[in-house]
């Protein structure tokens, strides 16, 4: 079950009788009547004046919770006939509409001043890439001396206040009640991430965004979308009047061309050549001139009209050259000049946000990345990006989730062997699964791999995670890259239902701190560590 989370919510807000919004929702309207100043549909979360949404949930209705809700200071409850029907003898006056989901967010809306109206909005949505694009949007709204506000994976920020996130998209009660926060902390412009699950599962309802962005979309998320032609159809929801005014579209996918055509509000299309299909001219951006630029790239915008920019980004890879790209857009889209964005960027020194734990340099040399690339894909794009600017050997910590998609483990280990010259496993987040099956699986894989590749790659266990960090970074030499991947910003580990404190970034710079100490030494060795589960194969 979801578990009680600190939430932020607006100081003050103007009563709504729940008559009103019983009737603003087609609802029968109660006989007994309240006032509501806020809405939440998790109980732990309910204080005085809230209107308590019960949902159904997939393991239990939410009106089970009503009693406690009202018990915490609640004073309305909005529900469905099944909730209705286990409120008898409740006392706060009740709502009833047919699919509660839906109405809570437009519910919310209404209590709160529909604060989504009194910001400029940006919603991002695609496989990857939202996280990253979403604080390249950030750092460039603040760049243009707006002050932004952010939702996504990593954090909820408005204005001075930031909460760590627990979903990508937040419920619709939080999320209406965090943007109308937003208003009252002085942010003029939202950055946010929409996941698939929160546009099926009706959490952005009530908000339309101003400017909707597409990264991409690989297979993902099938155990809740069921294929990959419904996951495709939740996601291009977000491109219909409903939820947006207009859109940014990258085509470097397939799934992109065909979201750009099934659009059904006004989008420009974005072609960087960086992804599945090449540079698409008859875009309506396009980029050019990519110039390895530090660790990350310079590059060209141009729109079709003419308009023409050259930013860089700090982050490394074409990936993320198509991210900054669709961040730059989407904020030209919402109306900003070219000229206002060319000083901004100059005087920013380009796209630099650091992203949590995405592509995050811990140092320089050897340089340490952490990086959330935790599938296939993404553990090859990641080495990608930083085998060019390595000038040593590339190394990568990692391993894979237990209790989730088996299958791709031996895939991982080896795309880890292609792409890297040390490769460490070691736990990711275990669940509930036994860590060293686990492990096994991913370094079957390496070795497999490892045994066609001809030229040698050092395949390492070391089982616990912290000490596979401290061992790579201590065995780096200046020139050399340790990419630590797979959990990115997170920072707690499930092993067999108990969870402990691990961030990669601590164990990294702890690492770092140790370095004199534990160097490696000449003969390929390893100093200065205590014994671990480590085996070596060398091809
Ligand atoms: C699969 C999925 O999306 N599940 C969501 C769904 O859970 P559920 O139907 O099982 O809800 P439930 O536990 O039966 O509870 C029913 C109702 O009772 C309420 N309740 C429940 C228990 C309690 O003590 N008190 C209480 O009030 C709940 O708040 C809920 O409103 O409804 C819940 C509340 O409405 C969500 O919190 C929950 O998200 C869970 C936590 C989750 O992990 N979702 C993930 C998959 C998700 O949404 N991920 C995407 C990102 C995906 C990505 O791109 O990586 C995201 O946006 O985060
Ligand atoms: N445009 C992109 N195309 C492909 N891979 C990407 C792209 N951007 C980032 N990645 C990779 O995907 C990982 C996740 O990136 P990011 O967190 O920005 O995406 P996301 O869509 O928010 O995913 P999640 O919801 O899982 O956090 C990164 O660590 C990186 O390895």
């Amino acid at each position: 079950m979801t578990s009680p989370q600190a939430r932020i919510r607006p100081a003050e807000v103007t009563p709504h009788r729940a008559s009103d919004l019983a009737a603003a929702l087609g609802a029968p309207v109660p006989t007994t009547d309240a006032e509501v100043t806020g809405v939440v549909s998790d109980n732990r979360a309910a204080g005085p004046g809230d209107l308590f949404v019960a949902l159904p949930g997939a393991r239990v209705h939410g009106a089970r919770f009503a009693a406690d809700a009202v018990a915490r200071g609640a004073t309305a409850v909005l529900t469905d006939p099944a909730g209705a029907a286990l409120l008898a003898g409740e006392t706060a006056p009740v709502v009833v509409v047919p699919d509660p989901r839906a109405a809570a967010g437009p519910a919310a809306a209404r209590v709160y001043g529909a604060p989504a109206e009194r910001l400029l909005t940006f919603g991002l949505t695609g496989t990857n890439g939202k996280t990253t694009t979403t604080y390249q949007l950030d750092h460039l709204l603040r760049a243009l001396g707006r002050t932004s506000g952010l939702v996504g994976t990593v954090e909820t920020r408005s204005g001075d206040r930031v909460l760590p996130s627990v979903l990508t998209t937040p419920e619709a009660a939080d999320l209406q009640a965090v943007l109308a926060a937003m208003v009252s902390d002085g942010v003029d412009s939202l950055a946010m991430e929409v996941s698939s699950h929160a546009i099926a599962q009706h959490r952005v309802d009530g908000v339309v965004y101003d400017v909707a962005g597409f990264t991409n979309l690989t297979q993902d998320h099938l155990d809740f979308h069921g294929d990959l032609d419904t996951y495709f159809a939740t996601k291009a929801e977000l491109f219909t009047p409903a939820r947006s005014r207009r859109g940014v579209v990258v085509v470097d996918d397939e799934h992109g061309a065909a979201m750009a055509r099934r659009a059904e509000v006004p989008v420009t299309t974005l072609s960087t050549g960086t992804g599945t299909r090449p540079l698409d001219p008859a875009a309506d951006w396009t980029v050019s001139a990519v110039a390895p630029d530090g660790t990350g790239s310079a590059f060209t915008l141009t729109h079709r009209d003419g308009r023409t920019l050259r930013t860089r980004t700090a982050l490394p890879g074409g990936y993320n050259v198509a991210n900054a790209a669709l961040a730059v857009a989407m904020v030209l889209e919402s109306g900003a000049g070219v000229d206002a964005v060319t000083d901004a960027l100059r005087a920013a020194g380009g796209l630099s946000a650091t992203v949590p734990g995405r592509m995050e340099v811990l140092a320089a040399s050897p340089r340490v990345v952490v990086d959330f690339a935790h599938n296939t894909e993404a553990l090859d794009l990641a080495l990608s990006a930083l085998r060019p600017t390595t000038t040593g050997r590339l190394a990568v910590v990692f391993g894979a989730t237990g209790d989730r998609d088996p299958g791709k483990r031996p895939f991982m280990g080896a795309a880890a062997v292609r792409g890297a010259d040390v490769v460490v496993v070691t736990d990711d987040d275990p669940h509930g699964e036994d860590r060293a099956a686990v492990r096994r699986a991913v370094l079957d894989g390496a070795r497999e791999a490892l045994a066609g590749l001809g030229r040698d790659v050092e395949l390492t266990e070391v089982a616990d995670r912290a000490e596979a960090i401290a061992w790579a970074v201590a065995a780096a030499d200046a020139g050399d890259t340790v990419l630590i991947a797979g959990r990115g910003h997170e920072t707690i580990q499930e092993i067999a239902g108990v969870d402990h404190h691990l961030d990669d970034r601590e164990e990294a710079r702890a690492a770092l701190a140790r370095r004199p100490a534990d160097h490696r030494d000449h003969e390929g060795t390893v100093s200065g560590r205590t014994a671990g589960a480590r085996e070596e194969h060398r091809a």
